[in-house]
Formats: C-alpha cells, structure tokens, sequence
C-alpha cells in the first residue's frame, strides 16, 4: 500500500472542525451514516459489483454490464431485506458508481407513477409484477415533435366501449415517443402519455399502462414498434428509446385511474385537479435539488483534493512551487463551489420534505399547496442544476489538462448530469412556471391577500420598495447572514414588481396576454431566478440555527457568508439598481471575499472529505482520498485498450505497406 501523500495528510491535520460530525450532519445523524456506510461497503466489497472502466467498453458492452449490475443488484436487495427507499437508493448509486442505468425509469418514474396515480384495484394488480422485474416498465411522454408543450402530444388513447378498451396510435411521425429511458431495449411496459377520447370528445393527456413486448419472449407486440434512438452525448448504459403505435389495444382497466375515470360505458369523470397527471414529474423535478448537490460536491471533492496534492508554478522566486490550492484565483474559482454544494445540499434536503409533506396533503385531498410545491420544484431545479452544470465545467478545467482525462471522473459527472438542465422540464421553461406563479402572487397581495410559504415576504411589498441609498443610513450589513438574506429578499420582491411591471406595460399597448408574456420573458427569468437565490441563502442560513457543535458551525457560516456575498458579486447590478448597495460596498464585498476565501483555505480538504465519498464511488485519480494522483493515472492509462499490444494492429495494415509504397 502507497503512503499518503504528505500534502494531503497535512491538510487535513491542519483542519479546524471535526469531519466525522460534519458527516454526520449531512447524513442525519452518526446511525445514518454508519447504515450508508453499511450499505455501500455491501456494494464495494461485492465480487459480483467490482467495477470495469466503462471508458474502455463499447456501448453495447456498458449497456450488457449495466443490466446485468441491475439484475444483480435486485437480487441482492432481496436477499439483504433492503426495502426502505432510501436505503436502496444508497445500494443502487454505488452499485452504477454514479452512471444512470437502464432500470432508472422502472425505479423513479414507473413505480413512482403507479403509486401516486393508480387506483388501489389498480395497484394490487400492477405493483406487485413491477416491484418483482415482471414488469419492467418506463416512463414514455416526450415525442419527437413535442417535449415542454405537453398539451400538445398527439399520441392518442380512444376509447371503444363495444370491447372496452382503449386502441393507442401514433399517427404521425412527429407523434413516435422519443427519448424515454430503458423504452429502447429494457422494458416490457410503458406509461404512456396519450390524448384520450371517449364518446367523441377530447379530455387531454392521461396516463396508460401499455404493454410493448411479450412477457416470455420479450419481443415487441403486434403493433408496437420500439428500439434504441442511438449513442448521445453521455447515458451511455441507458437504452433511451422510440416507440411508435399503431391500433394497440389495451383494457379499459390499464388507464391509471385514481383521479380520472372512464365508465365501461366511456363516460369521462374529471379529475379534481388536470395537474394530478404531471405529478411523477414534480417528484423528479425536487429528486433533481439534491442530485445538483452530489454532482457539484462530488466535482470539487475531485478538484479540490487535486489541488491540494498539486504543485506548479512560483508563488514567490527561490521557493518550492506552491499546491496549487494556494493560488488566490484557484480559490475564487473552487470555494464558492464548496459553497453553493453545501447550500445545495441543504435545498436538497428542504426539497424533498417539502414533497412530501405537501403530497400527504393532496393524497388527503387539500391540494391547495401543489401550485407551490410545482414553482417551488420548477425553479430550485432550474437554478440548481444550472449552477452545477457550469461548475462542474469549472472544477474540471480547474485541473488543467488532467481534468480532461476521462479518469479524473470529471467528464462522466458532467455528461451525466448536464441533461438534468433538459430533461424533466427545459429549464427556462421551468423558470417560466415558476415565474408565473410569482406573478399571480404578486398580484394577490397587492390585492391585498395574505400569501404564506417562500413567497411570503410579496405580502410586505410596501415595506419592502427599497430607498435610495443615500436615504438609508446603513444599508446591508455584508458581515451579517441575517442582513443579507434581507437584501435577497428585497432583490427578489424588486426583480418580480419588475417583471410584473414589464407584463403591465406590454399589455397597456393593447397586446395580448401571450405576446405580453413573450415580451417580457427575459425579466420573468430574473425574477425566478432571483427568487431562488432568495430561498436558497434564506435556507442555508437557516440550518446554521440548528448546528450545535461550535467548530462546524463556524465553518459552515463563513461558506454561507462566501455563498451570499459571492452571489452579490455575481448580480451587483440587480443589487446596485435596487438601491440596496452602493458601489463602495461592492470594493468591500470583494475584499471581504479574499478574506473569506483566506479562512476557508485551511478546512477546504475536510470540507470535501466531510462529504464522505469513498473512493470507489468518486472513480477518479485525482480525487483519491490518498492523494497518490500520479501514480494511478500511469497505472490507468497502461489499461487503456490500445497498449494491449506494444504494437497496434494499424502499423502493419496501413502504416507499414505505405512505408513500402513511398
Ligand atoms: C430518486 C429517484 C431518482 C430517479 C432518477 C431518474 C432519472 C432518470 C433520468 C431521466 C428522466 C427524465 C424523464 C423525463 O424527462 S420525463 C418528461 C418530462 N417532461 C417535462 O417535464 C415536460 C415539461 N412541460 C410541462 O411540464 C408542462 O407542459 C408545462 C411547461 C409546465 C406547461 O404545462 P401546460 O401547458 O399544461 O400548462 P400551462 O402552462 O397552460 O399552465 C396551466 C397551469 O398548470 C400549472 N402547472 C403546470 N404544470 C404543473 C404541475 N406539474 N403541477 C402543478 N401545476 C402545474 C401551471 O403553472 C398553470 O397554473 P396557472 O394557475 O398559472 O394557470
Ligand atoms: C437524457 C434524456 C433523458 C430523457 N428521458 C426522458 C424520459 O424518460 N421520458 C420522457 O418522456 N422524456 C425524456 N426526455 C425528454 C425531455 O423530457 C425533453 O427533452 C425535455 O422536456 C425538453 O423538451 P424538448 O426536448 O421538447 O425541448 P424544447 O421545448 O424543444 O426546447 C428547445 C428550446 O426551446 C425553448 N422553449 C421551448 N418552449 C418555450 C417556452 N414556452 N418559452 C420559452 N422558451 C421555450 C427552450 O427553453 C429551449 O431553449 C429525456 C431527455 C434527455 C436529454
């Protein structure tokens, strides 16, 4: 066993806080990471789950080793009686070390959609076949002609009351299912989303259950055409698939019918809310909050151990050349990442409460709160997975030409999970949603309503007008977390009077709602966006009330005062038009962010390694715990498929017989 390098070791000697109770922190409590601890090390130490480079496999062959881990994996989640979602969640990342997997769909969006939408008559007779892998199913709304506009698909469902049965078709090109994941090759099922008809009339999408290949022989059924839609950009394992249908029959019995029903008769009963439908959806959309935190905390993990074990260039002349964590610019480009991980950890964690809270209301029938929790999803996965995507790109050029190697793990986080901005809602679309909540809110309170949740401070729009600067005898206290989450909020109401102001005064030009809308999307964005922040440094802060232990408490407030005062910098001008800064504040925010920059320096390495990513799941040479960086990249690149033999085959079928010719 290589010693650990020395730097590394340093680092970590020279910490100020505990990382076990930081870990502890993040998981819960110190059981709850004993148990993912458990969990993951049931995976690792596995024969069965020892883990080949993918980077050196075909696509075919990373699809054959995915399903054959999933099927394992299923097996061993039985044998070890782990049930409790979450538990299985921890087995199930460490087992695919991060990639997303053909089973992805069956496991998020199949099942989550069968529990939340179908009747009890329906659930005794699918879930049980889908929670044991006879049915394996997907989750197939996206067309190729429609993703974000949903009301428009054009698959549809008619119903035929002589049989009582509902007949599928995909009547144009434009209408063939594309995208879903594990629909190309995995599933013998799909929920489909389709328009229905019955008695002649349309009622829009609802959601079917409809067999696509034979249960003994797995081929496609009569009328069903499906496959692979081809390689991508990354979801190498994962068999996103098309789907064409054509007079496909199903019972009556196989439309999800907890909220909308058809009578054998075909009579339609409304649901009591159209939304009800896209509610698999919102699950996904506030999974999503926490998923930006693993990709962008285990992204610095990775350049922030590296830069600790690096060492180039001259700091000061004669001296041995600096790790490169030293470097004031490599701090600005990393800590506010370590930052906003953190802060995403937490959003992940109120996103989640959050969802389910509010669904035991509506599954209790008070679906008053689900036009929240929707903005609420809409945006915080809009604005977290945008943050992380792009600094995901930064940690990786972070590490200079390393990084660009597919062993520093940082391209396969960043093909992963870039298309969380895409899919399960474009992002600015979701901006949008959340915008136009926003506005109605407005509006409400300025009618005078009382709003409660993350909106409530639009009730205090009065209060809120910011004054000019020089009429405020201070304005924000930039070392104050308290004073700071105020100047969010104040930019937040300022930003949505903007963009409702904006909506305003298109429409006195006597346009329409819709051309008024378009017109002022770029300040609805802001807005949102705006918004989030808001919620994001509020909720950060507010974890900071429920830490005790002084060390860590201390730690995380200098991230949070980074995060907040970083932010600013990244939006003065919002900040600077609002009046809630003057342009002297800014010189000291800037100043007081090297100073922050300064105190963090001596905990970076605890703060990555409080994140407790073992090195198995991490897959990434530069991110070893040990710090031995260099000689694990040797070790991989004499894996690489092409030294198998010292000399390529290509030599003597090219390069030697055109030797001879020349
Ligand atoms: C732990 C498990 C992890 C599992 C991980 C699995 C990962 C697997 C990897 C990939 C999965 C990817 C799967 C997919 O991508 S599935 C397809 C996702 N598709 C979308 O998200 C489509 C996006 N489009 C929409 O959602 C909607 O069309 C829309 C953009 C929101 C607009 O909808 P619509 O046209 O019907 O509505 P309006 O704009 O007219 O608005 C009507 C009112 O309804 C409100 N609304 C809209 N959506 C919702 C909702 N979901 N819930 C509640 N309310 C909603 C909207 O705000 C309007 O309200 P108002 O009061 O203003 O009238
Ligand atoms: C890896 C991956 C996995 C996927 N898995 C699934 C799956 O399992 N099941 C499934 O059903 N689907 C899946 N999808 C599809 C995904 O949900 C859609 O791609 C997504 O909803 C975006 O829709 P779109 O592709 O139609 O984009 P478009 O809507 O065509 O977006 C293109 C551009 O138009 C802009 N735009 C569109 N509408 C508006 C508007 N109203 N206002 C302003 N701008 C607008 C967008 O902002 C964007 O810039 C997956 C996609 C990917 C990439």
């Amino acid at each position: 066993l290589a010693a650990m390098n020395p730097d590394i070791c340093r680092e970590r000697e020279n910490a100020t806080f505990n990382t076990e109770t930081l870990t502890n922190m993040l998981d819960g409590s110190a059981e709850k990471t004993r148990r993912r601890r458990e969990i993951e090390s049931l995976v690792i130490n596995d024969p069965d789950f020892q883990h080949d480079d993918p980077n050196f496999m075909s696509r075919s062959e990373r699809y054959d080793a995915a399903v054959k881990k999933s099927s394992q994996m299923i097996m061993k989640l039985r044998d070890y009686g782990i049930s409790d979602p979450e538990e299985i969640y921890f087995y199930k990342r460490c087992v695919h070390r991060g990639f997303s997997e053909p089973l992805d769909l069956h496991l998020g969006m199949f099942l989550t959609t069968l529990l939340n939408q179908a009747s009890p008559t329906q659930l005794d007779t699918f879930f049980t076949p889908a929670w044991n892998l006879e049915i394996v199913g997907t989750y197939a709304q996206t067309e190729l002609g429609h993703g974000t506009h949903i009301r428009k698909l054009e698959t549809t469902a008619t119903y035929d009351p002589s049989t009582q049965e509902f007949v599928l078709n995909c009547p144009t090109v434009s209408s063939i299912k594309w995208w879903p994941g594990g629909l190309g090759k995995t599933s013998n099922h799909a929920i489909v989303l389709a328009q229905l008809y019955t008695l002649g009339k349309c009622h829009g999408l609802h959601a079917f259950i409809v067999p696509i290949r034979c249960m003994k022989t797995h081929q496609p059924l009569p009328g069903v055409t499906v496959g692979d839609i081809g390689p991508k950009f990354g979801f190498e394992e994962v068999d996103n698939g098309y789907l064409k249908l054509e007079n496909v029959r199903i019972p009556r019995e196989n439309m999800l019918m907890k909220y909308a029903q058809v009578e054998p008769d075909g009579s339609y009963l409304k649901p009591p809310s159209d939304k009800l439908t896209y509610g698999t959806m919102v699950f996904i959309r506030a999974m999503i909050v926490g998923e930006s935190a693993r990709a962008l905390s285990k992204s610095c993990t990775i350049a922030i151990r590296y830069s600790a074990v690096r060492h180039q260039s001259e700091l000061r002349p004669g001296e041995p050349e600096p790790q490169i964590l030293d470097y004031q610019a490599q701090q600005y480009k990393l800590f506010p990442l370590l930052a906003a991980a953190y802060a995403f950890t937490f959003v992940g964690q109120y996103m989640s409460d959050t969802y389910h809270r509010i669904t035991g209301h509506i599954n209790q029938g008070d679906f008053s709160q689900l036009p929240e929790l929707h903005a609420l999803a809409a945006g915080l996965k809009a604005f977290t997975t945008w943050t992380a995507n792009a600094g995901i790109e930064v940690c990786r050029m972070a590490c200079g030409g390393h990084g660009y190697l597919c062993c520093s793990g940082l391209p396969d986080i960043y093909v992963t999970f870039t298309p969380t901005c895409t899919y399960e809602g474009e992002n600015t679309v979701m901006m949008l949603q959340t915008a136009r909540f926003l506005v109605k809110c407005y509006r409400q309170a300025r009618e005078g309503q009382q709003l409660s949740g993350t909106v409530s401070y639009l009730n205090e729009q009065q209060r809120l007008q910011p004054q000019p600067v020089s009429s405020r005898p201070t304005v924000v206290n930039i070392n104050d977390l308290a004073s700071l989450v105020e100047a969010y909020k104040l930019r937040a109401a300022k930003l949505v009077e903007v963009a409702a102001k904006s909506l305003q005064g298109e429409l006195q030009r006597s346009i329409s709602q819709e051309d008024a809308w378009n017109n002022s999307s770029i300040e609805l964005v802001r807005a949102s966006d705006a918004h989030c922040h808001y919620v994001v440094v509020e909720l950060f802060a507010a974890k900071l009330s429920e830490i005790s232990d002084t060390a860590v408490h201390s730690v995380l407030n200098t991230l949070a005062l980074l995060y907040a005062l970083h932010g600013i910098t990244l939006n003065s001008g919002d900040f600077l038009q609002a009046g809630l800064l003057s342009v002297p504040q800014l010189s000291q925010i800037t100043q007081r962010i090297k100073a922050l920059l300064v105190e963090i320096r001596p905990n970076a390495v605890a703060l990555v390694d409080s994140f407790d990513y073992n090195d198995e799941m991490l897959n990434s040479v530069l991110g070893r715990y040990d710090g031995n960086v260099y000689e694990s990249m040797f070790e991989w690149a004499k894996r690489s498929p092409l030294n198998r033999t010292e000399v390529h085959e290509s030599y003597y079928k090219y390069m030697k017989p055109l030797r001879s010719k020349l």
